[in-house]
Order: C-alpha cells, then structure tokens, then sequence
C-alpha cells in the first residue's frame, strides 16, 4: 500500500506491558485520513501508551504500528514533521515566554503556521509575553495544543487535550479540532469525557483494561439495543423490579445495572411512563433525572465494563 493511501493509524494487536502490568492488550486500531478517532477510557486504560506507541514514543512488545503508512519505531525521522503531538500534561522550559515557545518550535518546522495568529486562536493573544511557569493549567495546554499544530501537521495527536480547562477554553479547543477536521487534518485524542468525544470524533473507540471493548460512531454505539427504547431513573437501591415489571407491558425488561440505578428496556411510550411513575408513587419512592431515551457513552461503557468512565 502506498504511504499516501494507507489509514492515517492502523493498530493490529498492539501489546505493552510494564513489568506485571498490562498496559495494551492486543489493541486493533484504525483511523481514516481526514477523520478524529476519540480513545475513550478510565484512567489506566492503555490510551496515553497506545499514543506514545504510535508517536514513536515506545516500543511495542507485539503487534503492528502503521501510522501515515510508516512504522514510528523504525521510520521515526521520515514521520515526525508530519505529526503535532500534545502529551499529557504539556511541559516546556519554566522560564519560556508562551511566544517565545511557539515561534522556537515554529522555527523547526518547513511551513509553519503564523505563532501570532495561533496565539490569539486559541485566546493566547494577552500572555504572549508571560513565562511558561506563569501560565495557568488551561493555558499550559493550549500552548501546548499551539505546538502541536504550529508546523501543519497531517495527523495529530491530542492526549486528553482539554483536561483541566475552563468551559470557555474547552469551547476553544473543540472549534480548532473541528477547524482541523474540516481541513482534512487526522486526529486521534484520547479523553476521558464523553461528551468531547461525542462532539468531535467521527468514530469513538471504548478502551478498557488495554482492549477496545466497542467501537463506532457515537451515534451507532448509544443506539438502543434491538431498536428497544429506555427509560432510566435513580433512586433508592434495591427496588423490588420484578413488582415492577409486572405492572408493565409485556416484553419490557426492568434492570438495576448500578445500585440505585434503573432501566427500563421496551416500546417506552406515555403508558409506560405513567405505569413507572405511579408505581414508584405506590412504593413512596423518588424517581429522580427519569428520562427516555438513548444510552449516553458513559450508560454505554458502565454497561460493558461495570465501571465508570470518571474513575
Ligand atoms: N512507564 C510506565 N511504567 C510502568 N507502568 C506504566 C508506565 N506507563 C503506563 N503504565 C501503566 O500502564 C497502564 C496504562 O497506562 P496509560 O497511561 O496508558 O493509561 P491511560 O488510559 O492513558 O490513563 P490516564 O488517563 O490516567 O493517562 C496503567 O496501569 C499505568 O499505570
């Protein structure tokens, strides 16, 4: 396959362990050029070792890496000036000023972008003269995201690009992604919200323990299995669900997935409503954020993992 043909990341039985931990565990990956591919995890899922893998970063102990068609390990210097890489965490020189940094990476790339423009794109434009060290959390990532994106990457790589930003700086964030997208630029970020990762991502792969455990698009994964609808509630734990779903119609499936949490799985139309909510009246029990619906990513990785996506 020729480079400009191949996936923009293709991942087949990745595996990485750490002395007795498993870090990546035959992980299969594949994002399309010109698409964002979200890794969705808990914290300890393998998505920052699976981005350093393909940044060239680490070394894998099995399986394939193919990123822009070049195997990072090997053909780290043909593949490194055609990606922007945020790492966690960001990092800079403490006494660098945010311009001075961006206009330093700027300098080693071939085409670079404008530093100034970047700056004010991501509402840099006031601290251009501040020390790295200065900066607030947020702020540090932005400038980081700005030296991921300074030298026109075809692919980039944003670990968890939004972690401890203010709404008003995330927003800024999902529109330069978005900008990106619509400029064919790849994208493959990890993030432990589903919501980003439902904003931004063509496709989403749910990461847990090292394994993809669902993957797809947003819309494909939250959709109600068997073209079932739900109606979910909380409350108290331990309701006595088979009372309740005898008072239902039948075909209707009444589960508690998480203590204190219910589904109602079936054709959830107005009778059914009413039913769960004069039953739970009878029982003097608050049904509280009822709601029909689909599944959230978050109902989604809970029902597959039993765990939550915030850990
Ligand atoms: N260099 C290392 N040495 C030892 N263990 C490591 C190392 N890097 C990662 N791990 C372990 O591998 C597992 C996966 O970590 P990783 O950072 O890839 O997960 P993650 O999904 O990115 O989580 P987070 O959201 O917390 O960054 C964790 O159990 C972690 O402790």
């Amino acid at each position: 396959m020729s480079n400009a043909d191949s996936p923009a990341v293709e991942l087949r039985g990745l595996r990485k362990r750490f002395g007795g931990t498993v870090a990546v565990d035959g992980l299969d990956l594949r994002l399309e050029r010109g698409h964002v591919l979200a890794l969705l995890g808990p914290n300890g899922a393998g998505k920052t070792t699976t981005v350093e893998i393909c940044e060239g970063f680490q070394r894998p102990d099995d399986g394939s890496v193919r990123v822009l068609g070049l195997d990072p390990a090997a053909q780290g210097e043909a593949l490194r000036p055609r990606i922007g890489v945020m790492p966690q965490g960001g990092g800079a020189y403490p006494g660098v000023r945010a311009d001075e940094m961006l206009r330093l990476v700027a300098s080693c790339t071939a085409d670079p972008l404008d530093p100034a423009w970047l700056l004010e794109t991501l509402g840099l434009g006031s601290v251009g003269r501040t020390p790295y060290k200065r900066l607030s959390g947020g702020q540090q990532q932005r400038l980081s995201l700005a030296c991921a994106l300074v030298g026109r990457p075809e692919l980039v790589f944003l670990d968890e690009p939004t972690a401890g930003m203010d709404p008003q700086a995330r927003r800024l964030v999902w529109e330069l992604v978005s900008a990106l997208r619509r400029d064919g630029v790849s994208v493959l970020l990890t993030t432990h919200l589903m919501d980003e990762a439902e904003a931004l991502a063509d496709r989403v792969v749910i990461v847990d323990h090292g394994r993809a455990v669902a993957e797809g698009t947003a819309a494909e994964l939250t959709a109600p299995e068997d073209g079932l609808q739900e109606l979910r509630f909380r409350s108290q734990s331990s309701l006595e669900l088979d009372l309740l779903l005898s008072a239902l119609p039948e075909g209707c499936q009444a589960t508690e997935p998480r203590a204190g949490e219910y589904v109602i799985r079936g054709v959830i139309d107005p009778q059914v409503v009413s039913t769960v909510t004069a039953w739970c009246a009878r029982h003097g029990v608050l049904a509280q954020e009822l709601r029909v619906g689909k599944r959230s990513l978050e109902d989604v990785f809970l029902e597959l993992t039993g765990r939550e996506l915030r850990s």
